[in-house]
């Protein structure tokens, strides 16, 4: 198997007085070798709670997870020096240098103090090492935290939002980091919520909403399945907009009615309406793809579009009443 890293089915509820909070429900993912992947899904949606049941930091109530082909948690203590995490955002002393921290983060994992110097020329800080942190960006503390991420050398590095905060530039940064550290053979997860930022730095992504997964695969493929699909069907007289619905829909196309076109998705070949509209004696004056854009397309896949009128939530949890506990591992 070359997944790095395999997630199937996972389940995961938090109980609490207002009833359960199930916030992974049969969640699916799989990792590919040499990878960068982005775990990507809005506010809400369960990022966190699958990277720390990965990292065995919370226990799942059901479902299965490999690591390096090793189920965890099961086989958490020995693919544990394999996988470098930062999930949640690590606290540095201010007036510490950034040689001085990983130093001291080195000397207390056990790992040589020449790989603090490898790892400072990785994420770009060789040049401001000697400088206290209080004094770094907010990409600089970013690129230190990867840095202690990557003391151990591992196969499999996880980081949750890394991007968050970032500027345009700083992206940029984070985004050559990521790209030297998959070509040096390691497979990095990144979560975010942020569409652009995983479009800019990722290969390939795992989009989740309320807990499940709703789209995997090349960053290319996923956008362009979702992104090309609609067709803007203009008519010779409005009047005949309504029965041009229903025949479409007749096609098996998705059909929305506005106040002078259809928009229309769903079909193959766009050739087919015209036919079909024709045969009902009704004449196309515009047949124009729309070209979604791939924010837009996030959002409808996730389910978080903004309604005209209506301030919806970003959590989009589903709240569950209260009931026994699912039997989990370990219970
Ligand atoms: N300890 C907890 N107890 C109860 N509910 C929780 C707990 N942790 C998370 N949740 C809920 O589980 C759901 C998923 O949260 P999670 O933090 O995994 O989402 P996320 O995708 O990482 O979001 P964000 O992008 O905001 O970090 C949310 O509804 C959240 O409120």
């Amino acid at each position: 198997m070359s997944a790095v890293l395999e997630i199937q089915g996972l389940q995961k509820t938090y109980r609490s007085r207002k009833g359960v909070r199930r916030a992974l429900d049969g969640f699916d993912m799989v990792v590919e070798a040499g990878q960068v992947h982005g775990f990507l899904g809005p506010n809400g949606s369960g990022k966190t709670t699958t990277l720390r049941t990965l990292l065995g930091l919370i226990r799942p109530n059901g479902g299965r997870m490999a690591i390096l082909g090793r189920e965890v948690p099961a086989a958490l203590p020995e693919v544990a020096g394999s996988v470098g995490a930062i999930v949640e955002s690590p606290q540095f002393f201010a007036n510490f240098t950034a040689q001085d921290t990983l130093r001291l983060l080195a000397d207390a994992g056990g790992v040589e103090p020449a790989r603090v110097f490898e790892v400072l020329e990785l994420v770009g800080l060789r040049d401001r090492a000697t400088d206290r942190v209080k004094t770094y960006s907010l990409g600089m503390k970013q690129r230190l935290a990867v840095a202690s991420a990557l003391l151990k050398n591992p196969k499999l590095l996880i980081l949750d939002e890394p991007a968050n905060g970032l500027d345009p530039g700083g992206i940029r940064e984070m985004r050559t980091l990521m790209r030297n550290l998959a070509e040096s053979g390691m497979t990095v997860v990144l979560s975010s919520h942020i569409l652009a930022e995983i479009q800019l730095i990722c290969d390939s992504v795992t989009i989740i909403a309320a807990g499940r997964r709703v789209a995997a695969g090349a960053v290319a493929d996923v956008l362009a399945q979702h992104a090309s699909s609609s067709v803007r069907v203009r008519l010779e007289s409005a009047a005949d907009l309504a029965a041009s619905a229903g025949a479409l829909r007749q096609l098996g196309a998705q059909v929305t009615v506005e106040s002078d076109h259809l928009m229309v998705s769903g079909l193959d070949r766009p050739s087919a309406i015209t036919r079909v509209l024709a045969g009902n004696g009704v004449f196309v004056s515009e047949l124009s793809p729309v070209s979604v854009d791939l924010e837009s397309v996030f959002l409808e896949l996730t389910g978080t579009a903004p309604v005209e009128g209506e301030h919806r939530q970003v959590d989009q949890t589903v709240m569950a009443p209260a009931g026994p506990a699912q039997g989990g591992w370990g219970h």
